[in-house]
């Protein structure tokens, strides 16, 4: 019965040409769909430190509250160093980073004011908090405004949320105008900055980029999965507010630890993301692709982060498909991960790249479009 009940909703899925698969990619082809900016996960200093951390066994074996607290507070003190804060604390992913930080900190009489794009990650934490929430339009720091001054007397606490880059769109959130709310209006700034950090502000993230010190009414969170190639999640602010965390954040506390080899390897890419070379020869990728993708039509201004959305709308699975048979692994993106009408190929960047692999992305996506 419930099978049958299933059937006919994936069946749903299907017809609306909503139905999504899992695919391996294979060796040897063109990525253009991983957040590994930095190539880190491959990097061999950072392989060498997961193989060392093996040494802790493979796993953590329990919650960081139990048995599982093992080597983390290094990453911590590195993470919290590397972000200029008092203090960092690790999850077990950036999901649930978002989840658990937001959940435990937005309490009811709290009011949340959230980017229409956010990731949904966030958008879980604001459900799963007590706390009442209003969207802003994406990036609309007037609207921002508005909101916040027809409503700001009603709430105990205010938090104004976003991504430090839009994950779908790789646009920065204006970062200097929500901080002057911030202070304005007495809240504080919560930044999801899992596409910003090991890339902008020489790899400090969005803040830094902006110029912008870490102060106590800011609280940054990061994933370790994308530039940082590995896996986990992080928050960093004043010692309080991970005091707090750890006495309060479900998914914290009801989860087990990172595997102690994965730490290991974050703490290394850590390092590395500090010598600098890295960091520098992204963004030089990142001002060659810019070039062959304005030359091809596919975008109309120079791009900060390795974030590109080639907006096909319709066309978007036959032409991901067509790049996927060449041997192009890219992902193409639908409702509801982004809004109807703005269907895309997510095309990300990386060290790795060529400028030949960008020149031969254009052309093949020309075939078809
Ligand atoms: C903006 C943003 N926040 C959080 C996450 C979740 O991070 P993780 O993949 O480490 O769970 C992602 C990744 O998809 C993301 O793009």
């Amino acid at each position: 019965m419930f099978r049958e009940k299933l059937k006919r909703e994936i069946e749903v899925i299907k017809n609306n040409g909503l139905y999504r698969f899992l695919r391996e990619k294979g060796d040897n082809i063109l990525d253009f769909s991983s957040n590994d900016y930095l190539c880190l996960s491959k990097h061999p200093e950072v392989i060498e430190a997961v193989k060392e951390g093996l040494k802790y066994g493979a796993g953590s074996t329990g919650s960081r509250l139990t048995s599982g607290n093992i080597n983390h507070q290094r990453l911590e003190d590195k993470i919290a160093e590397f972000k200029e804060t008092e203090r960092s604390l690790v999850y077990s992913s950036g999901y649930a980073t978002n989840v658990g930080v937001i959940s435990a900190l937005c309490k009811k009489e709290d009011l949340i004011l959230s980017d229409k794009l956010n990731h949904a990650s966030i958008i879980d934490g604001c459900r799963l908090s007590k706390a009442d929430v209003l969207i802003y339009n994406h990036c609309d720091v007037n609207h921002l405004y508005n909101l916040i001054e027809e409503n700001w007397k009603k709430y105990n606490n205010l938090f104004i949320i976003t991504d430090g880059v839009f994950s779908m769109d790789g646009d920065i959130a204006p970062l200097k105008d929500l901080k002057k709310i911030t202070d304005e209006f007495n809240a504080i700034l919560i930044i999801d900055d899992a596409h910003g950090t090991g890339v902008l502000g020489n790899g400090k993230g969005s803040l830094k980029h902006f110029n912008l010190k870490p102060s106590d009414n800011i609280i940054q969170i990061g994933t370790l999965s994308k530039a940082i190639g590995g896996l986990g999640g992080f928050v960093c602010g004043i010692e309080e507010v991970i005091e707090y965390l750890i006495n309060t954040s479900r998914s914290f506390i009801f989860s087990t630890a990172l595997p102690p080899h994965v730490v290991e390897g974050c703490i290394k890419a850590f390092e590395i993301i500090e010598r600098g070379e890295v960091v520098k020869k992204l963004q030089k990728n990142i001002k060659i692709a810019n070039e062959i993708f304005k030359k091809n039509g596919f975008i109309k201004k120079d791009n900060l982060t390795p974030i590109y959305p080639f907006i096909f709308k319709e066309k978007t699975m036959e032409i991901a498909e067509h790049l996927i048979k060449n041997n192009i692994f890219c992902v193409g993106i639908r409702y509801p991960t982004v809004p109807k009408g703005s269907e895309r190929i997510r095309i990300s960047i990386n060290v790795g790249h060529k400028k030949e692999d960008f020149k031969l992305l254009c052309e093949k996506i020309k075939e078809v479009y």
